[in-house]
């Protein structure tokens, strides 16, 4: 539908069906436009389930490209498409799906090679924080000349508060700091102050997607309801553009499905007429009235309008 900026909108009535709606574009090699998704594995899991952070829809620290260091991938590092059987244990790189993901990733992961991440990594999987690896991804993208440094530009900012705001400076020194180590030459690095690791950050925190597999076998569906009871059943996170511009409600009138990678569908829930606002759901809709509305503005920051809501229930 057309982008308005109270959201998306429906030209034509739906009915209740599943709905092909959208396929991530591939990761151009040098593409001046953003190239989506910008997904991100999750990679090691920590021994111990760390506690969930207050923004419960996402569950904890997504560490997808540790990829020089002990790191047995079991995603693409593209496209977030599970590795076919059991994994092997082979350490030490990446797992790409196809030469195809291979080749478009090979920028931004071969500057991500370049560098020993391991302050950043103890940083965040310390603190349970992923979103600093999608941030380190897209700098790495940017170097790559992958995408602009602006490419996010576009997408509304989560409103941030001040703790999470010295956080981020934290974070910021902590990723700049590496790149110089790595010996990056300065104008290479020039896009990375503090204001845009923050304009970043703030985008990607209302925009990403947590993408969850449908399992592809008996064992998978396994791991995956005991991954969603114990800690965490997404595989990784990706932030798309006109997905960015579906609009949350805690009675939604559509679902993403996440099916073999990152590419996904949008099914209605409904029916939906002509004109109607498309709105998915971005925590858990059973919470009540509180506590939605506490992860909403501690988690994305923002307070939700949506008619649940206004009626409290
Ligand atoms: C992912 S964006 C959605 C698209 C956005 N409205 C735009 O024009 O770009 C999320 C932002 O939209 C606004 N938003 C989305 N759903 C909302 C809701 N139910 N109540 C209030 N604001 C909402 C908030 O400002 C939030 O930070």
């Amino acid at each position: 539908g057309p982008r308005s900026l109270d959201g998306l909108r429906r030209p034509r009535s739906l009915r209740y069906s599943p709905h092909r709606h959208w396929r991530g574009p591939p990761l151009g090699a040098a593409s001046r436009h953003p190239p989506f998704p910008l997904s991100l594995p999750r990679g090691e899991r920590p021994s111990t389930c760390p506690p969930s952070p207050p923004n419960q829809g996402f569950i904890f620290a997504t560490n997808g490209v540790n990829c020089i260091s002990d790191w047995s991938p079991q995603v693409c590092y593209r496209c977030l498409k599970r590795k076919a059987g059991k994994g092997d244990d082979s350490r030490g790189d990446c797992y790409f799906c196809s030469d195809a993901c291979r080749e478009h990733a090979e920028g931004f992961h071969g500057i991500q090679k370049k560098v020993d991440w391991s302050l950043l990594d103890d940083h965040c999987s310390s603190r349970g924080l992923k979103y600093p690896y999608m941030v380190r991804r897209l700098a790495c993208m940017v170097i790559s000349g992958d995408v602009g440094a602006d490419c996010l530009d576009i997408l509304q900012p989560a409103q941030l508060h001040q703790g999470t705001l010295i956080e981020m400076e934290e974070e910021f020194e902590l990723l700049k700091s590496t790149f110089r180590k790595a010996g990056f030459q300065e104008e290479l690095t020039t896009f990375l102050t503090k204001q845009w690791y923050i304009n970043i950050l703030a985008r990607i925190r209302v925009n990403a997607f947590r993408i969850e597999l449908v399992a592809s076998s008996y064992e998978d569906l396994l791991s995956s309801a005991v991954a969603s009871v114990t800690c965490d059943a997404s595989v990784g996170n990706a932030v798309y553009m006109l997905p960015s511009f579906y609009n949350h409600d805690c009675d939604p009138n559509t679902h993403i499905v996440w099916l073999e990678n990152a590419d996904a569908k949008l099914k209605t829930l409904r029916d939906i007429d002509e004109g109607e606002e498309l709105r998915i759901c971005y925590i858990d809709t059973s919470m009540d009235v509180n506590a939605r509305q506490k992860i909403l503005t501690e988690g994305f920051g923002f307070q939700c309008r949506c008619q649940r809501c206004l009626s409290g229930d």
